[in-house]
């Protein structure tokens, strides 16, 4: 890798980062732990996750831009998810990383577990929070770079 390489640029940009996202979102539909969450598919979901992933991974902000970070808290927000499914979430992501041809160095992959775990405990603790004081303080999309 180039020191001065994104985890985006690494990772092959919006096109592998939707391809990845394609293929972990029909791995999550299909999913017995995870259908009680995903009942159905929503048509943006591809694109959204896109742009979220990107955008941390050092890309373009266009999740933020478009959407803004309160729409990734109010999408979470009572969906009380267990262990088992963010356990779940994560493995199948990690899976997708290496179905969908992305990179599988341990550097790039560390960074994506760091990415994941965080995210998913964000989303975990949103969607049990009954008012807003319980909810993660983070208010902006992280920037994950690559491990010390
Ligand atoms: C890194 C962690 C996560 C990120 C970046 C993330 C991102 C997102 C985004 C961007 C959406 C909106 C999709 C749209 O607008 O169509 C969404 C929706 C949703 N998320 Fe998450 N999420 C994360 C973790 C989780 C976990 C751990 C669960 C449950 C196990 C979960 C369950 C859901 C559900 C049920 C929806 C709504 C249904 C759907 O869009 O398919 N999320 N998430």
């Amino acid at each position: 890798m180039e020191p001065s390489e994104t985890l985006y640029e690494h990772a092959g940009g919006d096109e592998a980062l939707h391809r990845l996202e394609e293929l972990f979102y029909d791995k999550v539909l299909a999913d017995p732990v995870l259908k009680a969450q995903f009942k159905e598919r929503v048509p943006t979901h591809i694109d959204h996750l896109t742009w979220f992933t990107a955008e941390s991974f050092g890309g373009p902000d266009r999740f933020t831009q478009e959407l803004g970070f309160q729409y990734i808290i109010d999408v979470h927000r009572h969906l009380k998810i267990t262990d088992d499914q963010r356990e779940r979430f994560v493995t199948l992501y990690l899976e997708a990383i290496g179905e969908a041809g992305l990179p599988n160095d341990e550097p790039f992959r560390q960074a994506v577990r760091e990415h994941l775990e965080f995210g998913s405990q964000v989303a975990q603790q949103n969607s049990w929070a009954k008012t807003d004081a319980e909810l993660h303080p983070i208010r902006n999309v992280p920037r994950w770079n690559w491990p010390d």
